[in-house]
């Protein structure tokens, strides 16, 4: 019978394959890799928890997600992240902040259009078991 490792194996498939997706989206490509800090010297003194989709695909290929919550909980960082480090009024500040807006509608939609719902809820439940 299936076990737990089973269901978090199938679960890292589909989640690189989310990762894949937004990725190679050419909206997204100011959220690839992490930010810069030689280019950005000051982002590591306002943004404590930095986040990017190249991590993000390291993060599942490490075992550190056991639910879609966990991984939408991260590209949430990525688009909080975005929105403190460049506030202002600013034509190139107003386009990251609306991309980081684009890149969470983008997520949530695809991971509830492409994910089996009773799936999620098995990898939610092992998950609190741990
Ligand atoms: O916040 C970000 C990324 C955009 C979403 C993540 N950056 C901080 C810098 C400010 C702005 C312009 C460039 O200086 C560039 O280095 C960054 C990268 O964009």
């Amino acid at each position: 019978f299936e076990t737990e490792e089973h269901t978090l194996r199938e679960l890292r498939i589909f989640l690189r394959e989310i990762c894949k997706k937004l990725a190679n989206n050419r909206l997204f490509y100011m959220f690839t890799k992490p930010v810069d800090t030689e280019e950005v010297p000051d982002y590591p003194t306002i943004i404590k928890q930095p986040m990017d989709l190249e991590t993000m695909m390291t993060k599942v290929d490490f075992h550190q997600y056991e639910c879609a919550k966990d991984f939408l909980n991260d590209i949430e960082l990525i688009v909080q992240n975005a929105l403190e480090y460049n506030p202002a009024k600013t034509s190139a500040d107003k386009q990251i902040r609306h991309r980081a807006c684009s890149l969470r509608d983008y997520a949530f939609t695809l991971i509830k259009n492409e994910m089996d719902s009773d799936f999620e809820d098995k990898c939610q439940d092992i998950s609190k078991k741990r």
